[in-house]
């Protein structure tokens, strides 16, 4: 579900972070993170940073909010790609650049999700003039500008969300030796040129072409002197940074095709994708949390079983295990398994986990309780009464962006019906951890 206004995120603004709408001739940047680095699989030994151009305002998506800061599953999109470069150790810094109207929130997304490496600069009026000054606010020393300019920098529109980083060495690589890269993907239409009276003139031979996407890298001092001698036609006009240094610099980019993920978020459609896509690698893999006693690991492995054959991977987890950082840091998916006794007091002890771990500030956590009554002695009303509480349980932690559901598993004695009963539990499972809805957290199912 895309949401335009922005009535989930915090927007009590704390004027003090906000950058200070300036003259763009002279550039401020406001430091608003502390600087963490993120554990990365790769390292290089020269400086590289990013700039985000998202100082647009998304016409084609024909929605009121700018695309970069529509949100689905409670984050905007901008969020998304900042992160998928935050995590990658050897990115010193990242320019986000935006409009003016957009400062405030800007500012409470990085707050609020706590992004770190995260610099604020005003865009401008086109992309080129927003890139431009977001190289600008690098400098020749630190007394010059808060940041130190890179060796290579990284120029990445804030809407594509779906980079990894190894493409992304790829390019800092090529940037560092040829003065410049970029992602290239196959055509996917036929290019055609047209006559002025909308006929066709002529079409091009499509395996001669490439689609020139992003990221782009450049040597930083490459970049920045073809934005210094471009002309006002190419700040106006112009589409592609690989062009203005092959014609001011010489310099002939180095071009790496790049996997089909790198597309632009351009229309509403390609929100609706990304959620999407989000949503289901999420949904990849899960873990079941599970008592001792033998009722509780004999549903554990069959949930893992069942949901395995659903192409998610499942672990087991000890449910004395359950407040470790190791398992916890593998998923945002989780299905404690209890018998007998309610277990409402261990989900809560769970969320307060996830809150101490802040694991539910990027992506939201499913939490489902499965329960499981063998004993003779109660009824059905009384097994439900049991999980009366999950109620205002599931309400609390929602605020938290962990959605809690239960789910009620009748006992059997027939095998038969045994491995029928947990083939649903396991479909209702995988459909409540695919779809994350924030409608059904609370509710009371049952199997
Ligand atoms: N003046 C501008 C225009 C665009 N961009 C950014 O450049 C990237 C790619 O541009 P595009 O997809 O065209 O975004 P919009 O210009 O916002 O889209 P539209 O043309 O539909 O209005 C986006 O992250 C956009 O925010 C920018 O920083 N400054
Ligand atoms: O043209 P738009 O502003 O919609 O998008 C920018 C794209 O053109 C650009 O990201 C790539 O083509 C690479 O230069």
């Amino acid at each position: 579900m895309i949401i335009e206004n922005h009535k989930n995120l915090n927007m009590e603004t704390k004027r003090e972070n906000v950058v200070r709408p300036i003259d763009p001739a002279n550039f401020l940047t406001e430091e608003t993170g502390s600087e963490e680095k993120s554990p990365g699989c790769f390292s290089i030994d020269f400086t590289v940073a990013v700039v985000l151009p998202a100082g647009g305002s998304g016409e084609r998506t024909g929605l009121s909010t700018p695309k970069q800061f529509c949100t689905f599953l409670n984050r905007p999109l901008i969020s998304y790609t900042i992160q998928a470069f935050e995590r990658i150790a050897w990115i010193e810094n990242i320019v986000v650049v935006i409009a003016k109207d957009s400062i405030d929130l800007m500012v409470n997304i990085i707050q609020q999700f706590g992004h770190k490496k995260v610099k604020v600069v005003l865009g401008g009026s086109t992309r080129h003039r927003s890139i431009f000054n977001g190289l600008q606010a690098f400098g020749e020393s630190e007394e010059e500008s808060a940041l130190k300019k890179p060796k290579v920098v990284i120029i990445h529109d804030a809407v594509r969300p779906f980079v990894e980083e190894d493409f992304l060495l790829k390019i800092a690589i090529a940037a560092k030796q040829q003065g410049a890269s970029g992602a290239i993907r196959p055509l996917v239409s036929t290019v055609i040129a047209t006559t002025s009276e909308g006929y066709l003139d002529h079409s091009l031979e499509r395996a001669k072409y490439r689609a020139s996407e992003m990221p782009q890298g450049f040597l930083y001092d490459v970049i920045h002197q073809a934005y210094v001698q471009c002309s006002e036609t190419d700040f106006e006009f112009g589409t592609e940074c690989l062009h203005l240094v092959l014609q001011y610099c010489g310099t002939n980019a180095r071009l790496i095709e790049g996997p089909h993920t790198l597309w632009k978020v351009t229309y509403k459609k390609d929100l609706l994708a990304a959620e999407s896509i989000i949503k289901e690698t999420l949904a990849q893999t899960a873990c079941v949390v599970a008592g001792q006693c033998e009722e509780s690991s004999r549903l554990a492995g069959a949930l893992q079983k069942t949901l395995g054959s659903q192409d998610m991977h499942v672990d087991i987890v000890p449910t004395s295990l359950r407040r470790s950082s190791a398992f916890i840091s593998k998923t945002w998916n989780f299905v404690h398994v209890t018998v007998n006794t309610a277990g409402l007091a261990d989900v809560e002890e769970l969320v307060k986990t996830f809150e101490e771990t802040a694991h539910s500030v990027l992506y939201s956590v499913v939490l489902i309780l499965v329960h499981l009554d063998v004993s003779e002695q109660t009824s059905a009303s009384e097994r439900m009464a049991a999980l009366g509480g999950i109620r205002s349980l599931a309400a609390e932690a929602k605020r938290k962006n962990i959605l809690l559901y239960g789910i009620l598993l009748n006992p059997v004695k027939d095998a038969g019906q045994w491995e029928e009963a947990v083939e649903n539990l396991s479909q209702i499972i995988s459909a409540l951890i695919k779809e994350r809805s924030p409608a059904l957290a609370g509710q009371l199912l049952w199997v």
